[in-house]
């Protein structure tokens, strides 16, 4: 009797074996090819389970198994290669494969869900595409008969875009659009935006690019604004031409809505778009159509690289050193590093792209794993930014403005041009303090202070989520003599209404603008305004955004990372200084970046501001290779967290103590150490790191030892995990 190894999605780092159903002939059974989904019964409950393979017999006494409940797939849903790409992932990553196959699928198919492919985009009806200008009051539908009358458009991309499912449902009761089904749309480039004329760095790129078949991964390193995406968009359409599909992933939901207007401006509704944001349904109509070859690019976030395609031909991750591509919690994958391998395993060529490139891909082009095409200039402006540092050491600051900035703000919009403050931090102030008797606002679950959001009147902890109403006086004094120490980017718009009283101002951060389609509609405003405005943001706006009339960048406070134990910080430094500053003078003005900062001459401003990101990279390369750190070396991660803290600590030293029994001498612990943010949502948090050499067959090592982890006691609140290249250091 052949017996089913099934994955469940439990943290349970094994496959269960099962009986076939009872309805399965042995020829059937003999046809199910690994990926397919079985509903097997689980404890009390009904699981969907995959299956990993087939087996002669169990090492469980046949009498014992249980009978799957019913075969869900005809035929597996995963291709031959994404399984794969999942098994090597588990084993890397040393995470419970269930968990790791389940990722495959989107959220409805998780549940067992048929697929199917409904009507699921939006096309206009004769009498849309000839409806005349302002025949429609609303401007929102006219917009979308505005829109659908350059191509039809899946509900998703739609809504992506900010049209809402009310505003889709009066064309439809009007007449003038009508469900239809993506695939029976033609892909027709002649309606399509124009393509620029590429410059000679471009063509050279986009003709290299275009001409590897098989896995190659290559780098294309261009500065900010130097049109990287085009030559994005130029290969994909050769690629597209060949008959196969694309995929490119963005670290940033919020990046969604402006790239996927870019794509689908280009190659029309063959564009898909796949992020958390969107809903079940909409999830798993991209997913299928990406699996059975109905769209050509696939553009998503992190989770998008499991996607599976009918023809994969290209892949491209864009902004590759951004550290949200990996995932902190649960899974710790790295989607970057997983599409190089998911690339090899498909054959078939990565970009990466990036003005200010990890040095783990710096390295990997240094020693010749990858190919490096570059491009040095801008595509529409003739410079990059000029720089000045504000040492703003005895000055005083207006919720962190100094004097010479706000002054360099009034002349930028004097001349109808826009500025850009960054200030990565949100909320009024950082700190609740009491101004008589020295108490300070703490979160109760963290080792943490509680950051005040004075619109709301509330404190907020930024770690665990929790939130209290502002206390009137003091606990420990009664007193009502408040401060709010530091500023945040809530107190920085007041001051900045009160300086520029008839200015636009356009705050962005997580607080005000919740989803992408939100940021889509502010960054509408930015585009379209004329006569100068003020933005204001966290990081939400370092990253690949195309402002045209951004002439002046502030940067408001980055010291805090001149100072962070994090081997990468100054690495991170580096990259946000370059990506911010980069968002100025994009357009046909010239750009002015104004660095606020109290250590004038810390040396990698200067880096940053005199040399190309290039030379940072290497200087700071130099200092990995004489310490063994990544790229060098590799660090493994353990994590233990418990309410009790000796629990915590006690568990790490058992697995210190395993671990040193079986590493080999050049291998080094160190821990177990409290984690920098040593309690957080009500658990303390320890540490054990270990560096190792690179080794081809470390991860192997890994895994053995995360099955000897599983089997060490602990009391059931404890919960660990390995991060293997761990990002994260707090
Ligand atoms: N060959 C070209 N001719 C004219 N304009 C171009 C050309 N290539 C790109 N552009 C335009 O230049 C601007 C910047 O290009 P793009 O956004 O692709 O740069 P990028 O390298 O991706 O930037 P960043 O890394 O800063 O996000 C865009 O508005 C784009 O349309
Ligand atoms: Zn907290």
């Amino acid at each position: 009797m052949p017996i089913l190894r099934i994955a469940v999605a439990k943290p349970l780092r094994t496959t269960f074996d099962y009986l076939p159903p009872l309805d399965c002939d042995d020829a059937s059974i003999a046809k199910l090819q690994p990926g397919t989904r079985i509903e097997v019964p689980f404890g009390r409950a009904q699981l969907v389970g995959i299956l990993v393979n087939r087996a002669p017999e169990s090492e469980v006494n046949q009498t014992k198994l249980k009978r799957a409940t019913r075969i869900i797939d005809p035929i597996s849903l995963l291709p031959k290669p994404l399984f794969e790409l999942c098994l090597w992932a588990s084993q890397y990553y040393a995470h419970p494969i269930g968990e790791v196959l389940t990722l495959a699928f989107p959220p409805l198919l998780r549940k067992g869900v048929e697929t199917n492919a409904p009507h699921n985009a939006i096309k206009l009806t004769p009498e849309g595409r000839l409806a005349p200008q302002g025949i429609l009051r609303s401007p929102k539908q006219a917009a979308l008969i505005e829109r659908l009358q350059r191509h039809e458009a899946t509900r998703s991309a739609l809504k992506a875009e900010g049209f809402s499912s009310s505003i889709i449902k009066a064309l439809i009761d009007k007449g003038l659009a009508i469900p239809c089904r993506i695939e029976d749309s033609e892909f027709s480039p002649s309606e399509s935006d124009p393509q620029p004329r590429l410059n000679s760095q471009q063509q050279f790129a986009v003709a290299q690019l275009s001409q590897h078949a098989g896995f190659k991964a290559s780098l294309l390193y261009g500065i900010t604004g130097s049109g990287k995406t085009e030559v994005y968009l130029q290969t994909i359409a050769n690629t597209i031409a060949s008959g196969a599909q694309a995929m490119v992933l963005v670290p940033e939901i919020a990046l969604t809505p402006q790239t996927a207007a870019r794509f689908q401006g280009r190659f029309g509704a063959c564009v898909g778009v796949l992020h958390s944001g969107l809903t079940e349904t909409q999830r798993a109509r991209e997913w299928e159509r990406a699996r059975t070859g109905k769209l050509q690019v696939l553009l998503g976030t992190r989770s998008a690289l499991f996607t599976p395609f009918q023809n994969l031909g290209l892949i491209v991750v864009d902004e590759e050193h951004d550290s949200a591509y990996k995932q902190q919690d649960g899974f710790r994958y790295h989607a970057r590093d997983l599409a190089v391998k998911r690339a090899q395993i498909e054959q078939c060529p990565i970009i990466l792209g990036s003005a200010t490139p990890s040095l783990e891909t710096i390295s990997n082009v240094n020693i010749g794993r990858f190919e490096q095409y570059t491009l040095n200039t801008r595509a529409k402006a003739a410079s990059l930014p000029s720089w000045q540092i504000i040492d703003v050491r005895q000055q005083s600051l207006e919720a962190g403005l100094s004097q010479t900035l706000i002054d360099a703000c009034h002349h930028t919009l004097g001349k109808g041009e826009q500025a850009l403050l960054f200030l990565n931090r949100r909320g009024f102030a950082h700190t609740l303090l009491c101004h008589d008797c020295g108490w300070v606002a703490e979160c109760d679950n963290c080792d943490s202070r509680m950051v005040i959001h004075k619109r709301h009147n509330r404190l907020r902890c930024h770690h665990c989520q929790a939130q209290k109403p502002l206390p009137k006086t003091c606990p420990s004094c009664h007193s009502n003599h408040w401060q709010g120490v530091g500023y945040g980017t809530e107190r920085a718009e007041l001051a900045l209404q009160s300086l520029f009283p008839h200015t636009p101002i356009h705050r962005i951060d997580s607080d005000t603008v919740g989803s992408a389609s939100q940021l889509d509609h502010v960054l509408d405003a930015i585009n379209a305004n004329q006569t100068g405005c003020l933005i204001l943001g966290t990081q939400m706006l370092a990253k690949g955004h195309d402002l045209a009339k951004v002439t002046l960048v502030g940067i408001v406070d980055t010291d805090a990372l001149l100072f962070s134990s994090d081997f990468r910080a100054e690495e991170r430094l580096g990259q946000l200084l370059t990506q911010v500053s980069g968002r100025s003078g994009r357009g046909d003005r010239p750009g002015t970046v104004m660095l606020q900062t109290h250590h004038p001459d810390a040396e990698i401003f200067h880096q940053v501001i005199h040399q190309d990101y290039r030379e940072t990279a290497s200087s700071l390369l130099h200092a990995r290779h004489q310490t063994g750190l990544p790229p060098f070396g590799q660090i493994v991660m353990v994590h233990a967290d418990s309410k009790d803290p000796s629990e915590a600590e006690r568990f790490l030293n058992s697995a210190r103590h395993t671990l040193t029994s079986s590493l080999p001498q050049n291998h080094v612990l160190i821990g177990p150490l409290p984690a920098p943010l040593s309690k957080r949502a009500g658990k303390f948090r320890y540490q054990l790191t270990w560096l190792a050499p690179h080794e081809k067959n470390l991860h192997r090592f890994v895994h053995s030892i995360a099955d000897t982890l599983t089997r060490l006691p602990h009391k059931s609140e404890l919960s660990w995990a390995i991060d293997i290249d761990p990002h994260d250091f707090l």
